[in-house]
């Protein structure tokens, strides 16, 4: 018996939207406002997936309190209250909500204890991503 899993952190952090492919032009075209050299910031809400057969003994599919402190260590600690431009995961990526849940999967997948289904990350009340790993589709079959 398969059963899902969810569960959600939250973090806050700053970051500017910026490719050092662009000129300042650009960049200011591509992304606007949030090109402002000052960074915003935001109250980032990630949310993991994931799925695995219920214990027979426990019931569960993974122990919550093992995967909090999975994520306490390596998403809270790593980047709460960070300028996401900063770290090494950003240093030659734009820190665009979709590299960052790119970022997220691939510490999640370390979770050994159940299946990484995907992970759904809320940067504003506006907008959300989501990442599940899958391979890219070969160039121009999507
Ligand atoms: N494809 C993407 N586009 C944008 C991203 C992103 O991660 N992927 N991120 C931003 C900015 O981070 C911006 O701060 C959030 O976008 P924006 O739509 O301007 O903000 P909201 O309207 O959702 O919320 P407000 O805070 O009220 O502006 C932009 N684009
Ligand atoms: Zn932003």
């Amino acid at each position: 018996m398969k059963a899902y899993l969810s569960r959600r952190y939250h973090f806050s952090a700053s970051h500017r939207l910026h490719s050092e492919a662009f000129d300042e032009g650009q960049n200011q075209q591509v992304f606007g406002k949030c090109n402002n050299p000052h960074g915003h910031g935001h109250n980032y809400t990630v949310e993991v997936t994931f799925s695995g057969r219920v214990n027979p003994v426990t019931g569960m599919v993974c122990d919550l309190g093992a995967l909090d402190a999975f994520a306490r260590e390596n998403l809270i600690d790593r980047f709460d209250h960070t300028n996401l431009n900063l770290l090494h995961c950003f240093e030659n990526r734009v820190s665009t909500t979709e590299n960052l849940s790119v970022e997220v999967y691939r510490i999640f997948a370390g979770f050994s204890a159940a299946h990484l289904e995907r992970v759904h990350i809320e940067e504003t009340s506006n907008n959300s991503f989501d990442y599940a790993g899958d391979a890219m589709p070969a160039e121009g079959t999507h």
